[in-house]
């Protein structure tokens, strides 16, 4: 599929997909009718199970209500064939209106009950159908919140994820819809009973009558349901660029380098794709439509010619003639009623379809649960030639065998180039990856088999993409272990290790002070703030092993050492750190420090084993070192400025 300039320069290519839907045999795009029909117990089925979970009591009325105005109808409708009977019949007017009375009472009486319990059906289909819509968001939430991290990064899991999220609303739209069918369903069994005892000819043609709309509303159905599909990630990147236009992240930069024109010319460009897809959709409609009305039309001459032809004949009395054209009409808006809303029903299913398959897909690749139990306090943790590849087409590999030990309580640094591994090395020590190959060992027992929630645990990170939670600082703290009550004690000692009593106590609303831009009585932090406050959050999760990566990017000189003198404090009292950093003068007061390079550990040592020739090895720790300690013997003499120089 040709993609558009905006798709290629903004996104690197097209964003549409062509799906091969006539190849595909999915049973939710066989929309012909006879599915449609044989799927309908089945979609109702599905919406009935996820009402009877979020209210069983709004659900018995409804059903109660619904089946209650079926019954009423049909009442009515043979009353009304009384009445007419009565009235076309013969005496005087006196006396056909007497004779009438009963019925014509019975007729008033069934559209009273009629009336009282389309009321009872609205109040309990208003009632059950939010919570039928946050029991399905909750399925969706939850289900997702569970997954690995790796199908969350997976863009065929995420297109997935794109479109069952409009499983919740289309399953509440379905207690509607359902609703219509059966209330359809309902006074057509009563318009056909009633047409099929008048005579026997008169159902196929109401049927006939209703067939070329059912046809021309399955078939945009079906248009509809695959250019949304196709369309789907088109319509993403355009929210998302409409999303940066007014997010406050981006807000400065827009505004410094003048992005805004660029970003609402392709929003624009973006938009009108999407335009010109809804056109075509539109006119494909009109025409559907036309043919269909045109079949209508031919379908209701030929009824009504074969009903005068049988008055003509005398086949069938004046009177049943009456009741008859009553319920053809009666008859055909239900049957064209019931065919549109169960249309309208098995498309939002193709959502709640979705949904499903994305809460059976998020089960297959959910966080396994349960494992073998980690040791109480291990000794080492061990990576035995481990490989790891990121997911995705053109990749490399990340980790390309490597092997290292983290002693316990000891401050172990990761160093190396950009790229060269940290990062990777460490989320798979948290359980975030597992290695395509090789092992981590603790002590004895292979991570890859260990429960991951004792696991995950174990280990408190502060990444260089610690979340920035939109929410009160005590939350950004405590978020460390939510499963825990929130302690202020445990709280203080947290901003007191990160060297953030200070900026807590300055802030307008000391710990209830909101961390987010563009909310009410929002404070925002400057990146070294936030820094702390990550690190504070790591040490509320007080987990056996601390994971630093990149601590001190966005510290001054000052919060740098006080860092580094927390972090020998900690490790003095028993607990592991590894510190990943890029200032090779800092990991001095490491006990051990390994060296990354393209995926491997080629260096283990001190730091003065990794600076001595005595250790074996290609050096990359000594010529790194050496560029940094050069640069900052250039830096020291304050180079003076010659007077006159520009
Ligand atoms: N989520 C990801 N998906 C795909 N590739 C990734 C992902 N994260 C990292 N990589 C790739 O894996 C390799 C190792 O990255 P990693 O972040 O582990 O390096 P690093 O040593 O921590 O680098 P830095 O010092 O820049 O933080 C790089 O080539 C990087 O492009």
């Amino acid at each position: 599929m040709e993609s558009s300039e905006s798709e290629e320069m903004l996104f690197g290519g097209p964003l549409r997909y062509d799906m091969g839907w006539n190849k595909h045999d999915d049973a939710f795009l066989q929309l012909n009718l006879r599915s449609m029909v044989t799927r309908l117990p089945r979609l109702v089925g599905t919406t009935a199970r996820l009402a009877w979970e979020a209210d069983r009591a709004a659900l018995r009325l409804v059903t109660c209500a619904e089946i209650g105005r079926g019954v009423s109808q049909a009442v009515g409708l043979i009353a009304v064939n009384r009445v007419l009977g009565h009235l076309l019949g013969d005496g005087t007017t006196a006396e056909r209106l007497t004779h009438a009375g009963p019925a014509l009472a019975v007729a008033g009486g069934t559209a009273v009950a009629g009336a009282v319990l389309r009321a009872l059906s609205t109040a309990g289909t208003g009632q059950l159908e939010p919570k039928v819509e946050r029991v399905a968001t909750e399925r969706y939430l939850s289900h997702t919140a569970n997954v690995e991290l790796e199908a969350v990064e997976d863009d065929e899991f995420h297109k997935l994820l794109d479109s069952a999220q409009y499983g919740a609303g289309s399953a509440r739209r379905m207690v509607q819809y359902c609703q219509n069918v059966l209330n359809a369903l309902m006074s057509l069994i009563a318009a056909a009973g009633v047409l099929a005892v008048l005579h026997p000819v008169l159902l196929p043609l109401l049927i006939a009558m209703t067939l070329p709309s059912a046809w021309a509303a399955l078939s945009m159905a079906r248009r509809r349901y695959i250019s949304f599909q196709v369309w789907v990630q088109h319509s993403r990147a355009g929210s998302l660029i409409s999303r940066l236009l007014i997010s406050t992240d981006a807000a400065p930069e827009i505004r410094v380098h003048n992005v805004g024109p660029f970003l609402l010319h392709h929003f624009r460009e973006m938009s009108r794709s999407q335009e010109a897809e809804q056109r075509r959709l539109a006119r494909l409609a009109a025409r559907t439509g036309l043919i269909a009305a045109g079949w209508t039309g031919l379908a209701a001459g030929a009824a009504y010619a074969t009903l005068g032809g049988l008055l003509w004949t005398g086949a069938m009395a004046l009177s049943v003639g009456g009741t008859a054209v009553l319920a053809i009409r009666t008859g055909s808006s239900s049957l064209e009623n019931l065919v549109l809303q169960v249309n309208y029903l098995h498309e939002e299913s193709l959502f709640v379809g979705d949904l499903h398959r994305l809460c059976e897909e998020a089960v297959e690749r959910a966080i396994p649960v349960g494992g073998l139990p980690l040791p109480e306090r291990p000794e080492t943790i061990t990576f035995e030639d481990v490989v790891f590849t990121y997911r995705g087409k053109d990749n490399k590999r990340a980790l390309d065998g490597a092997s290292l030990t983290i002693p316990a309580g000891r401050i172990v640094a990761l160093v190396g180039e950009n790229g060269s591994g940290k990062s990777t090395l460490v989320k798979l020590l948290c359980g975030l990856y597992r290695p395509d190959s090789g092992r981590i060992l603790w002590d004895g027992v292979d991570a890859a088999e260990a429960d991951r929630q004792e696991l995950v645990s174990r280990v408190a990170v502060v990444g260089q993409d610690f979340y920035r939670w939109p929410f009160t600082a005590t939350v950004n703290v405590s978020i460390g272990r939510p499963e825990v009550p929130v302690s202020r004690d445990r709280l203080d000692a947290a901003v007191r290790y990160a060297g953030a009593e200070e900026l807590i106590a300055e802030l307008p609303r000391g710990w209830k002070t909101l961390l987010a831009r563009g909310y009410k009585g929002g404070h925002q932090l400057s990146g070294g703030q936030w820094q702390r406050i990550g690190l504070g959050r790591a040490h509320y999760r007080a987990g056996q092993i601390l994971i630093v990566d990149e601590p001190t990017s966005a510290l001054d000189a000052k919060a740098e050492q006080q860092l580094f003198e927390q972090i020998r404090s900690l490790a003095d009292s028993g607990q592991t750190v590894i510190l990943i950093t890029h200032r090779l003068g800092s990991v001095r007061a490491a006990d051990l420090i390994h060296v990354l390079d393209r995926g491997r550990v080629v260096e283990s040592g001190t730091f003065a084993e990794l600076l001595s020739d005595e250790v074996e090895g290609p050096k990359v720790f000594r010529g790194l070192y050496r560029i940094q300690a050069a640069q900052y013997a250039a830096d020291s003499p304050a180079p003076s400025v010659p007077s006159g120089t520009p």
